[in-house]
């Protein structure tokens, strides 16, 4: 599995512990920045992360800001981007079962570091259910082609 990462400054800290977490594991990952915690803009970290996850480069991406909620907003403006800002293992879980989420977003002065691990293990565990869920999806999908150029 290959995973784009991104932050900014509030995210960065939070970023290196997940980059090591995943590498322990095997996992390839692209990491897009930020590079320090040098204040910085989000939006731009989201938009790379987002671009290789809609053009298929990375399977699914993980982004991470102060509160997670900047920089998913910034990620849902790529079409065929479906970022979930997650706080709860439950969130995680659901979110790929139901919605097919490709990116995961959190807040990294919002969760603590054991708690986001959780959360990243988890997401990356489960598996989307198809189903009923993919007319929904298939909705959403609707809605960024009404509004695409
Ligand atoms: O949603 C936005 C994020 O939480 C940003 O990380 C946050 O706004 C950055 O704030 P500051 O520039 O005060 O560090």
């Amino acid at each position: 599995m290959k995973i784009a990462i991104g932050s900014d400054h509030g995210g960065f800290e939070l970023k290196e512990i997940i980059k090591s977490h995943l590498s322990k594991k095997g996992i390839e990952i692209k990491d897009f920045g930020a590079d320090s915690t040098d204040s910085c803009d989000y939006p731009h970290f989201a938009e790379a992360v987002g671009e290789a996850v809609a053009e298929g480069s990375y399977e699914k991406g993980i982004l991470i800001c102060g509160t997670g909620v900047g920089i998913s907003i910034a990620a849902n403006k790529v079409p065929g981007v479906r970022c979930a800002l997650v706080s709860d293992c439950f969130t995680a879980e659901a979110t790929r079962q139901h919605n097919d989420s490709n990116i995961l977003a959190l807040g990294g002065r919002v969760v603590g570091q054991g708690l986001a691990l959780k959360i990243v293990d988890t997401w990356l565990g489960a598996e989307y259910e198809g189903g009923r869920h993919q007319r929904r999806v298939d909705l959403i999908t609707d809605i960024e082609k009404k509004y695409s150029k």
